[in-house]
């Protein structure tokens, strides 16, 4: 199976989870359950741009003007009274402009002297004026449901007068790597043990990109210990796995899960890094099964796993589409498999971003994929590339879009 007819299915197989009330600043980065709509307009009145005077544009002439200042108009103290011809008003940026009056004389061009106001400048009407509404007017559509609310988003709520928002639940996610080799960090390393790089890995991607990791106790290559998983997952939306998914007579992921309800869709993809990619369902839970080597488990759940979550969180588009770079270095011809190459990203001579894959791509290698920003996607069967050739790439240094 194909990469994208993989990924269409898991996408078929998830929904978007439930809206909740958050409080405006805790919504970033959270998506948007619903529209936003303005509760009042933006700016509220018409107001003053600039520090000055509040005119009538009709009484200005070149040939010199003597106004009568009648009041004075602070932000927050609006000016009550109504000015009259010959007339003006003090004013600051951010204030009411006071009735009658039409443009905002600024006082670089201002002689004051007492009351006395004289200027030869001349103004259009509106000159310097907010108007009222500009920006948004009351009940306006400001901010689709849908949308991956940004600091931007939230400045825009607020103007609005919005103190809460509604935004989709984070998916819950629970991880449970599998392996008797596998120990926590921090352990002292007994023959043939390795410390579990997946659990904390993924746990780190995922609340990254706007999920709330669940980390399950590592599950050893033994059918009874992977039947517990199924209780240990009330109330999650997803569950992964990593390892246990090849074709080794301890990969026994696939059928330890199944014995207690697991309904395989797929297994085996032609990917690399991440063949022995699994998905199915354990009754309404969806569940992808991910390949023990942490590379392959970094790079499936970029590939699967976030278009899943953000699926989820009701986003509009949940995959990305792919980024365009020149290579680095020359590729070979691949082979069937659509692969991931991990790559550093640097930005050439004429500000061109240039992807140069590692020249060991070993999906146990997690220095490398460290010290990856992209991963340069080969379609199936492609031919060599050279340096300089563009390719297309998805970009691993940030995660929540
Ligand atoms: N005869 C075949 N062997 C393998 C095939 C195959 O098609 N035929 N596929 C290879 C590919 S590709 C991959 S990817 C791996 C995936 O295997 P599993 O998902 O069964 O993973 P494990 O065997 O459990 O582990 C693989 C590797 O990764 C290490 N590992 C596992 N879990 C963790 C963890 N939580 N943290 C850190 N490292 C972990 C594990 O020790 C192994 O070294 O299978 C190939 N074999
Ligand atoms: O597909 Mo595996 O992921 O090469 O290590």
């Amino acid at each position: 199976m194909s990469v994208p007819e993989a990924r269409k299915r898991i996408l078929d197989g998830v929904f978007p989870l439930p809206a909740e009330v958050v409080a405006l600043t805790d919504a970033c980065g959270r998506v948007s359950a619903a529209p936003v709509i303005s509760r009042l307009s933006n700016p509220p009145a018409d107001v003053s741009s600039m520090d000055g005077y509040a005119v009538r544009a009709a009484d200005l002439s070149a040939q010199g003007t003597r106004l009568t200042c009648i009041g004075s108009a602070p932000a927050g103290h609006p000016f009550a009274g109504q000015v009259g011809p010959g007339e003006c008003v003090r004013i600051f940026t951010g204030a009411v402009v006071p009735s009658g009056a039409d443009a905002i004389l600024i006082q670089e061009n201002a002689q004051a002297e007492g009351q006395s106001v004289t200027t030869t400048t001349t103004l259009a009407p509106g000159t310097y004026i907010r108007r009222k509404g500009q920006d948004f007017a009351e009940g306006q559509d400001i901010i689709p449901a849908g949308r991956r609310l940004s600091a931007r988003d939230i400045g825009l709520a607020a103007a609005a007068s919005h103190a809460w928002v509604q935004v989709t639940r984070r998916p819950r996610v629970a991880i449970a790597a599998t392996g008797d080799e596998l120990l926590l960090p921090g352990s002292g390393i007994g023959a043939g043990q390795i410390v579990n790089s997946n659990t904390p890995m993924l746990a780190a991607l995922l609340r990254a990109a706007g999920a709330e990791p669940v980390m399950l106790p590592v599950v050893r290559d033994d059918m009874a210990d992977l039947a517990t998983l199924e209780r240990m997952v009330d109330g999650v939306d997803m569950l992964l796995t990593a390892g246990g998914a090849s074709v080794g007579s301890h990969d026994l992921v696939r059928r330890g899960l199944e014995q207690v309800g697991l309904k395989t869709d797929f297994w085996k993809i032609a990917m690399r890094p991440g063949r022995p990619l699994m998905y199915g369902h354990l009754e309404r839970l969806p569940f992808i099964g991910l390949p023990g080597n942490p590379v392959a488990a970094f790079v499936c759940s970029v590939v699967f796993v976030l278009p899943a979550l953000r699926r989820m969180a009701g986003l509009a588009m949940p995959v990305m589409p792919p980024e365009h770079a020149v290579l680095g270095a020359d590729v070979p011809e691949n082979d069937r498999r659509m692969d991931h190459l991990r790559a550093r990203l640097d930005h050439d001579g004429n500000g061109r971003l240039v992807a140069t894959p590692f020249p060991v791509q070993d999906s146990a290698m997690l220095h490398v994929l460290a010290e990856s920003a992209a991963l340069v996607l080969r379609a199936p069967n492609a031919p060599p590339a050279k340096a300089g050739d563009p390719c297309e790439i998805i970009r691993i240094d940030r995660v929540l879009e």
